[in-house]
């Protein structure tokens, strides 16, 4: 691997998200334990899940499950698809003055009707495990220690470890919601590299990719970016995840890259399932945990 990020050509090694997030799970029930004799207090993670769609309640009891594992207490609110805007609004206020819950995480997207902005912007920005209020957005925007939002910050945890100092690289992120692209673009930008977004109007985002010796890609079409986007011996981040249909009517996970084209192309990738997914869980127990801590000990924190 040399400092430029790229290696030679050939089978890309795999970025093992699902292992490191094991180990991140396993140091924060350590740090959990520790907090727990030092003030007697367990960190306390609410989900909120509005509605019943299926892949969201895979994802919540998953969060339910790893949240146990790390020693945390769970709090799950699900909640029929008929709540009103102002009743959710009552549950927010709730759980932001209730000493047991050190994170709220409102599962998105919403169903019609409630605005996902003003939800978001109800949580007490210390419990806004998913940093997608406005203090917490603007704070990293600044540059400013804050809470970071779970899968961009998963994904700076694997460049960091599988790429090394990010000084000076070329990053390219495919996508710019507000939920993964932007706030990615922001922590790659905050690393030192040389940032490009793409989104719906870029032209010609192959090419712009092809100079980029990191690529983050976060739009939910599987299949967009194929082997041609790769520039040799970049390191591939894949957050997409869809299920498709195989014409033996099972179902199958894929990300957004062509992976076997992009495995013979990549220095580096990450597989779907196993790769950015987990790391998702894992940052929200560590972003969980660092709230707890700024809450009992009132320390200024950060990434
Ligand atoms: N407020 C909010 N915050 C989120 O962080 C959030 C959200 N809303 N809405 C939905 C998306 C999606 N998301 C995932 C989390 C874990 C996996 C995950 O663990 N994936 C496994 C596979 C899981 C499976 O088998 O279905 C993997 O990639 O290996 C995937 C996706 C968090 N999201
Ligand atoms: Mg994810």
């Amino acid at each position: 691997m040399s400092v430029s990020g790229t290696s030679t050509p050939g089978e890309a090694r795999l970025i093992d998200g699902k292992g490191f997030a094991n180990r991140l799970t396993q140091d924060i029930a350590e740090d959990v334990r520790t907090f727990y004799a030092r003030h007697q207090v367990t960190p306390g993670l609410a989900v909120v899940l509005v509605g019943n769609d299926p892949a969201s309640e895979v994802y919540v009891r998953n969060k339910a499950l790893q949240t146990h594992r790390a020693g945390m207490r769970s709090f799950m609110h699900m909640l029929p698809e008929t709540t009103s805007q102002e009743e959710l609004l009552a549950l927010i206020g709730r759980l932001n003055v209730d000493p047991e819950i050190h994170g709220i995480l409102v599962q998105l997207p919403l169903p019609g009707g409630l605005d996902p902005v003003a939800v978001t912007n109800a949580i007490d920005p210390r419990k806004d495990v998913d940093g997608l209020g406005v203090v917490n957005a603007g704070r990293l925007a600044l540059g400013l220690p804050g809470i970071v939002p779970c899968t961009p910050l998963g994904c700076l945890l694997l460049l960091k470890s599988y790429v090394g100092d990010l000084r000076g690289l070329n990053a390219m992120v495919v996508g710019a919601s507000n939920l993964v692209g932007r706030p990615m673009a922001q922590l790659l930008l905050r690393e030192g590299c040389t940032v490009t977004v793409a989104h719906i109007d870029t032209r010609n985002p192959q090419a712009l990719a092809r100079q980029a010796d990191i690529l983050v890609v976060a739009t939910g079409c599987s299949g967009l970016v194929t082997g041609e986007w790769i520039k040799p011996g970049a390191t591939v981040i894949d957050v997409g995840i869809s299920r498709v249909r195989l014409d033996n009517g099972k179902t199958r996970l894929v990300g957004d890259v062509v992976f076997d084209e992009a495995r013979r192309i990549a220095g580096q990738i990450t597989p779907v399932p196993g790769g950015v997914g987990p790391m998702t869980i894992a940052c929200l127990l560590r972003n969980t945990m660092q709230a707890a801590r700024e809450l009992v000990e009132g320390a200024g924190g950060g990434v």
